[in-house]
């Protein structure tokens, strides 16, 4: 007869491929009952597993009998996101869990198309998510959901409700001025429009909150760092030296403010031809894991520079919303659960969490 010992001994022995860690040191085994012949085994994780969930319980069954084959096994999974600690010690956002700011050291890399696939991969996995689009010279949200010339509807004189696409909440000064307008702001009514933003926005519920950061490791990033309760970063490269350079420095500035970044994503990392198929790494090959390996943060994964991509995107109907079954999709959702399976084992706020809500999966 098996033991709860023995179960829980093997589950120490596997290790998930998202969280990185095997199941008892990442604190998602919540139960083991032994009833009869069979084991029990509930577990809860902290990020979203769509389809995860099913291929977690298949490959965790086959790993349980390979070990024993007398034991007959019963596996519950679920998951729920928790509010994490805000390292700059920030007063948390009303009805916000956690805040992702996604950076990159380098205009023009694809950080707002990342951040928005990015947003909507976690959406489609199950989890509330908003998008605060924080360029305020340059918004790209509206375009980028096809939701521009849409004016937010305002409350109480004072708050304004995100616009909601694609299942994604979303805020960007671009839904409340003419780009025109934005663009000969200075530096002062920019910042002070910004923090409207931030302040006034009445987010439903969300889990998650990616802040698409303006391009840059400036004085503008770095203050946003610390005003915003930015719970973690991700930054964002391309493979040539130069972009690497500066995302070095993105993975310093957060540093300095103890933010932790989850990863780095490289995108335009390879090209695929439309016509023979063929793959060709243009800008270099292996530079966004030579840099994570060098200052010690994940490489959560890598896009390809795809025609699809940059029409999608640019077009309002993002990659993960258009073609949700592409490869392309996958590799979204893949850093999406990455990048959402590191936060998890980050340190809790539970002061923070709200109990109104609670996703789970089973
Ligand atoms: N993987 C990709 N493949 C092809 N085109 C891409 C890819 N990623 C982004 N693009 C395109 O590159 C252009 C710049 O992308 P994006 O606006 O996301 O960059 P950014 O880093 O946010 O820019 P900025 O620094 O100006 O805010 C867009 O036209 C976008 O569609």
């Amino acid at each position: 007869m098996v033991t709860e010992e023995q179960i829980r001994e093997y589950l120490s022995e596997y290790r998930d491929p998202f969280l990185k860690e095997d199941l008892v040191d990442a604190k998602v085994l919540k139960n083991i009952e032994i009833k009869g012949d069979i084991a029990h085994i509930s577990l809860k994780l902290g990020f979203p597993l769509g389809e995860y969930a099913k291929q977690l319980e298949t490959d965790l069954t086959q790993f349980l009998s390979e070990k024993d084959s007398s034991i007959d096994i019963e596996i519950d999974i679920s998951w729920r996101v928790d509010a994490h600690v805000h390292p700059a010690k920030v007063q948390a956002m009303p009805n916000v869990k956690n805040i992702i700011a996604v950076a990159s050291g380098k205009g023009g890399v694809g950080k707002s198309t990342t951040s928005v696939n990015l947003a909507l991969a976690l959406s489609a996995l199950g989890a509330n998510v908003g998008i605060l689009d924080a360029d305020i010279y340059g918004p790209s949200m509206p375009i980028m959901l096809g939701m521009q010339g849409k004016n937010p509807e305002t409350i109480d004189k004072k708050s304004i409700l995100p616009i909601e696409s694609h299942g994604l909440q979303s805020m960007s000064i671009g839904y409340l001025v003419k780009p025109e307008q934005a663009m000969v702001w200075r530096g002062p009514m920019a910042s002070g429009a910004l923090q409207q933003l931030i302040n006034d926005t009445q987010w439903k519920d969300l889990d998650y909150l990616i802040i698409d950061l303006p391009p840059g490791t400036g004085d503008i990033q770095l203050t946003m760092a610390q005003k915003i309760p930015v719970t973690a970063a991700v930054v964002v490269t391309t493979p040539q030296d130069i972009a690497l350079a500066d995302a070095r420095k993105a993975v310093t500035m957060f540093n300095k403010v103890s933010v932790p970044v989850l990863g780095v994503v490289e995108n335009m990392a390879m090209h695929t031809c439309s016509n023979c198929g063929h793959e060709e790494h243009i800008f270099g090959q292996g530079g966004g894991e030579t840099l994570a390996q060098e200052i010690g943060v994940e490489l959560l994964g890598s896009l390809p520079l795809s025609l699809n991509i940059r029409e999608q995107t640019d077009a309002g109907e993002p990659t993960v919303v258009k073609e949700p079954e592409s490869d392309v999709t996958k590799r979204y959702v893949d850093i999406a659960q990455r990048m959402a399976a590191k936060l998890s084992l980050e340190a809790k706020d539970f002061k923070a969490s709200f109990p109104s809500i609670s996703i789970e999966n089973t």
